[in-house]
């Protein structure tokens, strides 16, 4: 894999803009490059702020798979847009979602994959649910895989889509039970699954050394281990894997090997993370891959990454929370933090704060006296 060794500028998200998103009234805001907090009461409108971004990075939300769920009561759509400087240049991006279509804009023209646009903004987050990577089914570590190759090696979008459309194909005559186009596709998907496979592996070779170093920190007294699962039998080439499971692929009428039903497996002591450890130390282990990811992306992505952190202190002990914000301190990525308490965030230099009351985001007053 090509690492790109390109340094990032001091950048990111500058401008944003809400209308109509859950229960926030419509908004501007210039955020700081490093450390904005957002604080306010319970049901304020923070986690919907922290969501507002996501959903101009991805088009998707972190909080729910239906994007209805967004939209303001009583509302018809949902737009943010926004401004990203980066090394690239300024770019003007916008988001909206009305009558069940996204639609996504980049400088003035409209985007059609995700992908064109969602390079510009490495994105990450950490909430009370983070723990759920591990205890939920596959799917999301795959995409947490996808997206984390995607910022370090662009080149790899296209190896994945073009493994995506040989598997519709070859999904598409299983179903039909036509097993010599079927057959025909064989030799696309697996040059292409295992292009895929490669590169995830080099990928995940440097990013689980960084997780466990992290983790070495922070639970030295485990030892925490980590297995690819290709999606087929170790020992065996896809295009083998795939002859031999065709007549069982054309009774199921789907295709069951290949890198789309990979798996990363954390581990802990020889036993599964999930089942070994407790809800919080799980957190944690999350925590340690997704700052891992975020470092390498900061070596190696061509634009600065940004960590939405929503309410991070919940479940993690004091002694960890520490732990991890002085990591979160030192990886220079633009950072959003909510909290109850704006007198808790620990490290609060550079910071610009933002107050969350029903719904309303003001600047801080302490913003003015901090640029004095
Ligand atoms: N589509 C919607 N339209 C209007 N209001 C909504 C919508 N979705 C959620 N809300 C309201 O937004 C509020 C929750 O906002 P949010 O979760 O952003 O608050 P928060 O400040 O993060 O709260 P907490 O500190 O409790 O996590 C709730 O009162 C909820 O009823």
């Amino acid at each position: 894999m090509r690492l790109v060794a390109e340094k990032a500028v001091p950048s990111g998200l500058t401008v944003l803009n809400v209308q109509g998103f859950r229960h926030l009234a419509s908004v501007s805001l210039n955020f700081s490059p490093h450390l904005n907090v957002i604080y306010g009461v319970n049901a304020a409108g923070k986690s919907s702020l922290l969501e507002a971004i996501y959903f101009l990075a991805r088009a998707k939300s972190f909080l729910t798979p239906r994007l209805q769920r967004v939209i303001a009561n009583g509302g018809k759509e949902v737009v943010v847009t926004g401004r990203v400087q980066n090394a690239s240049g300024r770019h003007q991006l916008g988001v909206s979602f009305t009558e069940g279509k996204t639609r996504v804009r980049l400088n003035g023209e409209d985007v059609r994959s995700l992908s064109e646009f969602a390079g510009l903004i490495p994105i990450q987050v950490l909430n009370t649910e983070a723990q759920r990577l591990l205890t939920e089914g596959p799917t999301e570590r795959r995409s947490f895989l996808n997206w984390g190759v995607f910022h370090v090696e662009p080149a790899y979008r296209e190896v994945w889509r073009r493994y995506q459309r040989g598997l519709r194909q070859r999904n598409a005559a299983l179903r039909l039970g036509n097993e010599s186009v079927a057959k025909a596709w064989e030799t696309e998907l697996s040059e292409a699954g295992e292009v895929v496979t490669e590169v995830r592996t080099q990928f995940l070779n440097t990013l689980m050394t960084e997780w466990a170093m992290l983790l070495n920190d922070w639970m030295p007294h485990l030892t925490f281990d980590w297995r690819y699962r290709t999606g087929w039998l170790q020992g065996e080439s896809l295009s083998d894997a795939l002859q031999k499971g065709r007549s069982a692929e054309l009774k199921q009428g789907f295709t069951l090997y290949g890198p789309h039903r990979a798996d990363l497996v954390l581990v802990v002591d020889d036993q599964p993370v999930s089942q070994r450890l407790s809800r919080g130390q799980q957190k944690i282990v999350v925590i340690a891959l997704r700052l891992a990811l975020l470092t390498l992306w900061r070596q190696h992505s061509a634009n600065r990454p940004l960590l939405l952190l929503d309410d991070l202190a919940a479940e993690l002990d004091a002694h960890h929370r520490g732990l991890v914000m002085d990591r979160v301190r030192g990886m220079d990525v633009q950072t959003f933090i909510t909290t109850i308490e704006a007198e808790r965030v620990p490290f609060s230099d550079q910071a610009q704060w933002f107050h969350v009351e029903q719904g309303r985001i003001s600047a801080d007053e302490r913003n003015e006296r901090g640029s004095a």
